[in-house]
């Protein structure tokens, strides 16, 4: 017995790797529309209300519009855009973040899927906060890099076009989209200071939260940290906690393969008084099409890591 999905923006940087992660499966039959119907909203329409799932593979209006088109319909909608993060109906595709979110997924009509570094971040955030262990009114501040993948094929052509950037700095207007996801998401007071920035790579991506025991002694210890990690995410799949870093670093390199993991590790300094989280993905893997699958597969009933790459 197979499900039938149609991926809205098929041909885009995360519906591409979708597909590459379907291939093959007799569970799933997918759905397509030519490439001079694919931007067409009768047929975007016809394919989203006739599938049983659909993937919103697309910029956040046209996320919002075939929401929309799809209302009414019996399709099951997971959305890897921003446009439906934290609104009212739509449940929000990271199952291993938090007791019963697996559950939740798997009845859910609406699923929003992740950004990719509130993925990072929240993999710490939320189960440490709700576990008492990191306070919710702490001044947290995020630091993180992309690959440049993570900006869609705008970005992809401009840093195959300029080869000469080794760095690109953003979000400076402090207004950055996956702000509102981190806070809520992490039940945070005030919203993080976010500071990401773009690296000549294709795809990786690390993200990194500092900690000053020293500053907020509420903040628990490392061992108490790793402790409870180790407990949240015991027997996952996909996701890794440790403290180390060979040879007393962590490399994104150029050039690497496609991954669906997402390996957190917890470093603290000598006296304990200090602590740094760093949390390293694949912006395309677990920070969107890789999770993308693996909710697919957990509102399907499939095996929740079919196809993924572990
Ligand atoms: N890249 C990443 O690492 C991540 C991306 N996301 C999110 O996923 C979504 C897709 O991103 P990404 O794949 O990177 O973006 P891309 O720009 O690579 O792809 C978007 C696709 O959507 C198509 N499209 C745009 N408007 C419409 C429309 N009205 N109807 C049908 N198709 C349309 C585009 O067409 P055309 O080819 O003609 O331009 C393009 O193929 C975005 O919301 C993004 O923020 C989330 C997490 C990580
Ligand atoms: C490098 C880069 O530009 N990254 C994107 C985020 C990629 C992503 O996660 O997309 P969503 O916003 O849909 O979550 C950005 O910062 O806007």
């Amino acid at each position: 017995m197979s499900v039938s999905l149609f991926i809205d923006g098929a041909v885009g940087t995360t519906g591409l790797e979708i597909a590459e992660r379907l291939g093959g499966r007799a569970d799933i039959e997918l759905i397509t529309l030519a490439e001079d119907r694919r931007k067409d909203s009768t047929a975007r329409a016809d394919a989203l209300r006739g599938a049983d799932f659909a993937i919103l593979c697309l910029p956040d209006d046209a996320a919002r519009e075939a929401a929309a088109l799809a209302e009414g319909s019996a399709v099951r909608l997971i959305d890897a855009s921003s446009a439906h993060r934290v609104a009212a109906g739509w449940t929000y595709g990271f199952a291993e973040m938090a007791t019963g979110q697996r559950e939740a997924i798997a009845a859910a009509k609406y699923v929003s899927n992740p950004g990719c570094y509130p993925t990072g971040f929240l993999a710490f955030a939320a189960p440490l906060i709700a576990a008492g262990l990191l306070p919710a009114d702490y001044p947290y501040v995020v630091h993180a890099v992309s690959g440049y993948s993570g900006g869609g094929k705008a970005l992809i052509a401009r840093f195959e076009e300029d080869q000469g950037i080794a760095w690109r700095g953003y979000g400076f207007a402090m207004g950055h989209k996956h702000v509102p996801e981190m806070t809520q998401h992490a039940g945070l007071t005030h919203a993080p200071v976010f500071a990401p920035a773009v690296i000549p790579a294709h795809r990786g991506m690390a993200v990194e939260l500092p900690l000053s025991r020293a500053a907020d002694p509420r903040i628990a210890p490392a061992d108490e940290i790793m402790a409870a990690l180790c407990a949240h995410y015991a027997g996952s799949p996909l996701v890794s906690v440790g403290t180390d870093a060979p040879d007393g670093e962590l490399l994104l390199r150029q050039g690497s393969n496609p991954t669906d993991r997402l390996d957190l590790r917890v470093f603290t300094s000598a006296d304990g008084s200090q602590l740094r989280l760093v949390a390293l993905l694949d912006n395309l893997g677990k920070g969107a099409s890789g999770a993308c699958v693996q909710n697919l597969n957990i509102m399907a009933g499939l095996p929740e890591t079919a196809g993924l790459r572990l």
